[in-house]
């Protein structure tokens, strides 16, 4: 069974379908690309799937289950997560901070002064801690940790991101464009983390417009064109197919 279907998908914006039937399924452990010329749907999908909107029509299946317009909260806890094209942390926040702040619940950690905290809310509170420190060294960030996030560069920014969603212990990992703006050096070091975390057994799909990367990095790609399935397939033959190269040309 896969552990993402989407079957059908609608969603319409006025008059525009920017989803028009769009069925992609996604097997556990597969990292999958979706790729298509602007405007084709790609961050509709993400939308939809991780339901940040809810779609006019058809259905978002998680391992079996109808999770058809859930909230994003609660997808989380059932362990799909995704990060955003413009990245969402808090600017006058440190680096280790943000990592922190994006665990899923920290009891106490607003409400009760410490001293009101239970023996169980302070030792979740040490665990966030020390899960979002390791996230910070192994993302190579801890040299950054106690700057602010609003001084760090595009492609530190999407590390910082990556660290944030992987607190939250995904399975099924949405990445909706993790190599924009990011410089070639970082792109090969983010393009590496996203590799070990699928050879972890993380199930992950990559929005990308940068192509060369994408098709070094997945296993299949999905092309979208108006909305709906043009193409899918192994980089290769899916990049040799008339239809898509067609479809990026007349971008
Ligand atoms: N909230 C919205 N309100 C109105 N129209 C929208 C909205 N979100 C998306 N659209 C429209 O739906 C269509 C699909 O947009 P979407 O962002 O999903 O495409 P995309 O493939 O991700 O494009 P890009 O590569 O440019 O990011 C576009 O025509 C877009 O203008």
């Amino acid at each position: 069974m896969s552990l993402l279907a989407v079957e059908n998908l609608v969603k319409t914006f006025g008059g525009l379908r920017a989803l028009d039937g769009l069925s992609v399924s996604v097997d556990r452990g597969e990292l999958v690309g979706v790729m298509g010329p602007n405007g084709a749907g790609k961050s509709t999908f993400f939308n939809c799937v991780s339901g940040v909107v809810s779609p006019d029509g058809g259905r978002v299946l998680l391992d079996g289950a109808d999770v058809t317009g859930d909230s994003p909260e609660s997808l989380a806890r059932t362990g799909m997560v995704r990060t955003f094209q413009h990245t969402r942390e808090l600017e006058t926040m440190t680096v280790r901070d943000n990592v922190r702040l994006a665990a899923s619940d920290q009891p106490g950690e607003r409400t009760l002064p410490a001293l009101f905290r239970t023996e169980s809310m302070r030792d979740r509170e040490q665990e966030v801690r020390e899960r979002a420190d390791g996230l910070v060294e192994t993302f190579e960030l801890d040299h950054l940790a106690d700057e602010y996030s609003g001084s760090l560069s595009g492609g530190q920014r999407k590390l910082l991101e990556l660290a944030r969603v992987l607190m939250l212990d995904p399975n099924l990992l949405l990445l909706d464009e993790p190599f924009a703006g990011v410089n070639p050096t970082l792109t090969r070091e983010i393009a590496g983390r996203i590799r070990a975390l699928n050879d972890e057994g993380m199930t992950v799909v990559v929005i990308e417009h940068e192509l060369e990367t994408l098709t070094e990095l997945v296993d299949r790609l999905v092309v979208l064109q108006q909305g709906s399935l043009l193409v899918e397939g192994d980089p290769e033959t899916v990049l040799s197919d008339e239809r898509v190269i067609e479809a990026y040309l007349g971008e």
